[in-house]
């Protein structure tokens, strides 16, 4: 029994998009990143402040957490219980290290699916996005690389 379905992949490589296209519902992630100028809180992110999202997790409510380009990112373990719990179905962006948590407390539960662009509709997409985000990528996809041999 699938309730959470993982999309991973590099950035601009299309997982949001892809994530929105399929109409899963999904699972929203804390996040201490400045929300981009096209993004709202509780739609694309629950934009929390760095020390917020610390408290919570000394606190035991986070299920893992995640640091990435100074930024951290963690999924509630409220929102993955309640899923189980009513065995509903809902989509969240992760990366490997999220994957492997998640894995870890609820085996058989996720389907993660790996996003992948080529490197220059990669780079194409992230330039209108913008240059810091660019910076990120080379690194990035050597990572998706090695994530995707990790957890599949
Ligand atoms: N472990 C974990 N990683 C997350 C979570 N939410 C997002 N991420 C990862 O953080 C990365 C950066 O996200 P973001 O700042 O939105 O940049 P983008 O990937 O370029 O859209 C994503 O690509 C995901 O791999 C989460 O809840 N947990
Ligand atoms: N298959 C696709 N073909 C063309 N453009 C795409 C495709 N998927 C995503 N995009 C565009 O690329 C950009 C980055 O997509 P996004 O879903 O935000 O990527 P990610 O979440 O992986 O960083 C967005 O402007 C989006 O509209």
């Amino acid at each position: 029994m699938t309730n959470i379905v993982a999309f991973i992949g590099p950035s601009g490589s299309g997982k949001s998009s892809l994530q929105t296209v399929m109409g899963i519902p999904k699972i929203l992630s804390l996040t201490s990143r400045p929300p981009r100028p096209d993004e709202s809180n509780g739609r694309d992110y629950i934009f929390k402040t760095r020390e917020d999202i610390i408290e919570r997790n000394n606190n035991g409510k986070l299920l893992e957490v995640t640091e990435y380009n100074g930024h951290l990112y963690a999924t509630t373990k409220e929102s993955v219980e309640e899923l189980i719990t009513k065995n509903i179905t809902a989509s969240i962006i992760l990366d490997e290290h999220g994957v492997k948590m998640l894995r870890k407390q609820y085996p058989n539960r996720i389907l993660v699916v790996g996003v992948y662009a080529s490197l220059k509709d990669c780079r194409t997409r992230l330039e209108q996005r913008s240059n810091y985000a660019m910076k990120r990528l080379d690194s990035y996809r050597k990572k998706f690389s090695d994530c995707l041999q990790q957890v599949t």
